[in-house]
């Protein structure tokens, strides 16, 4: 096990302190320049990792906030917003104290997070709150039938009206609208929103989804928001899967001092970001991102080959029995199944300009990694959303192209399996749309795998061949299952 430079803890350290500025002798926290929604694992594993290592990263502290519980503001408050981040190559670990968080709130405190986006000196907002918190139907724009939606609005539109009361508001984009309300108020203008989500056209759907409510809450705050923010697209990318309490005591250990909140993370890290920052940004770029003009092709390289395969494996992956990506990766079946969809995902990409063959060969070394435990459970939930963007592209061209789109239409079928063998055991679907989909569910064989099609594209859902081939690809799923079972 390797202990990088930037390690090293303070001498002052024993293994009985806790972690906080005092004792691990930190420098003095940077000012607040950035406000992030979503205080999961993968924010701190890249976006405070990019700003740390940035060449002024000292003068861009991050306020963090969560998005659903106070859990982990809690837990990193007690530490002054610091954490460890072990990055787990192959063959050894290295720990790096984290000190780019400065600031670590509940999401439900609204009014902390409208002060700092209203704040003169908060230049950008980033956003990590998973695909399903952007509250999106499937054609892309704001779901105003979601509950949650509708609520927000209902709220708002109290606040905007001048009024006053108990409720507050609970989707992320809701909270963001009230906080750009204040930033109008306070009049210290424009800022950038940038999304840090694995969505197709991340910037349109942060607009789509903040913007489209603002717009029918107050449409002169809607006005505010399109002339005001800058919506900023990104590809990103560094595998992070959920810390362990294995982890806690790795750190214990290594450290010198207790860490109730370690992130662990892969060496390889990516960032490519398209946009405008107004009010100024870190120099990102000295710290390893990349600044490009049209992002698009870069978005769906990494959504579809790693994106993609990660979700092909989820669901056909546990159906063979896998438990972590680099299990299912080591199974030959899957192997293949993945190579067929990359080929099909491939085919569908520019060829020059993407270095398409590197990126797959680095991706079977990455998914290879068997030190990272990367469980097909994490990656399996909230399908619905993930799947619209990661097999349906793809088997929408290939079969437009006149292809049979066999590897895309594999990944619906083990969804579909999956969904199925779920509900026949009366397992919890892990899924925001877990309403529609146990819905669907209910449905006669074949009627149902129709109506799980239509949550994920209505077009696809209508087009007889595609039904067919997901038809035929989940029912030997079934049989296999079946067969194991008994
Ligand atoms: N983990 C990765 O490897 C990785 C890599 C690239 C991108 N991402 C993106 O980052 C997102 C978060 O990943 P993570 O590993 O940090 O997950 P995580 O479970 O550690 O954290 C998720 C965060 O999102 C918040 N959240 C969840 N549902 C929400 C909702 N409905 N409204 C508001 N906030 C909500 C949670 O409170 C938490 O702060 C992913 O969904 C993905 O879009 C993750
Ligand atoms: O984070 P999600 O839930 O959108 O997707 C699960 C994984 O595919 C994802 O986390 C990847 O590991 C990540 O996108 C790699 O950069």
């Amino acid at each position: 096990m390797t202990t990088s430079q930037e390690t090293e803890t303070s001498p002052a350290m024993t293994a009985v302190k806790p972690l906080n500025r005092s004792n691990a002798a930190a420098a003095p926290p940077a000012p607040v320049r950035i406000v992030h929604l979503g205080l999961g694992a993968f924010h701190r594993a890249h976006q405070a990792w990019y700003t740390q290592h940035a060449s002024d990263g000292a003068q861009w502290g991050i306020a963090a906030f969560t998005g659903r519980r106070p859990d982990a503001a809690t837990a990193l408050s007690a530490q002054d917003g610091l954490y460890t981040l072990i990055e787990r190559g192959g063959s050894g670990d290295k720990f790096e104290l984290m000190t780019s968080i400065v600031e670590a709130h509940d999401g439900a405190d609204v009014a902390a997070l409208s002060r700092l986006v209203a704040a003169q000196a908060t230049a950008l907002v980033t956003l990590t709150i998973t695909e399903a918190a952007y509250n999106l139907a499937a054609d892309g724009s704001l779901d105003l039938s979601n509950p949650a939606v509708q609520d927000d609005i209902d709220v708002l539109r109290t606040l905007t009206a001048g009024g006053q009361g108990d409720a507050a508001t609970v989707t992320a984009a809701g909270r963001l609208v009230q906080a750009l309300a204040a930033r109008r108020s306070a009049g210290t203008g424009p800022i950038a929103v940038v999304s840090c989500d694995n969505l197709a056209n991340n910037a349109i759907a942060a607009r789509a989804a903040i913007g489209g409510l603002a717009d029918v809450v107050d449409p002169g705050l809607g006005a505010w928001i399109a002339e005001n923010v800058s919506f900023v697209g990104t590809s990103i990318d560094r595998i992070t899967p959920r810390t362990t309490d294995a982890e806690i005591a790795l750190v214990a250990a290594e450290c010198g001092y207790v860490d109730s909140s370690p992130v662990v993370t892969e060496p390889f890290s990516d960032w490519v970001l398209s946009g405008d920052f107004p009010a100024g940004r870190p120099d990102w770029a000295s710290a390893g991102a990349v600044f490009v003009d049209e992002i698009e092709h870069f978005e769906n390289r990494k959504l579809w080959l790693l994106n993609g395969s990660h979700s092909l494996m989820a669901y056909a992956g546990q159906l063979k029995g896998h438990t972590t990506v680099a299990e299912a990766l080591a199974d030959p079946v899957c192997a293949a199944w993945i190579t067929e969809f990359w080929d099909e995902a491939q085919a569908n990409l520019p060829a020059e300009g993407l270095a398409i063959p590197a990126y797959r060969a680095a991706l079977l070394e990455r998914f290879g990694n068997a030190r990272i435990a990367h469980h097909l459970a994490q990656i399996a939930m909230d399908g619905s959303s993930k799947l619209r963007m990661r097999a349906v592209p793809v088997l929408k061209a290939e079969l437009a192209a006149g292809h049979s789109g066999t590897g895309a239409a594999r990944m619906i079928a083990a969804w579909v399996a999956f969904l199925r063998r779920a509900h026949q055991s009366a397992a919890t679907i892990a899924d925001s749309a877990a309403t529609e989909l146990v819905a669907a569910l209910k449905l006669d064989s074949g009627a149902d795998l129709v109506a799980l099609m239509a949550i994920l594209d209505a077009q696809l859902a209508g087009d007889a061949a595609a039904v067919a081939a997901v038809t035929v690809l989940a029912d030997g799923f079934a049989a296999e299952d079946g067969a194991a079972q008994g």
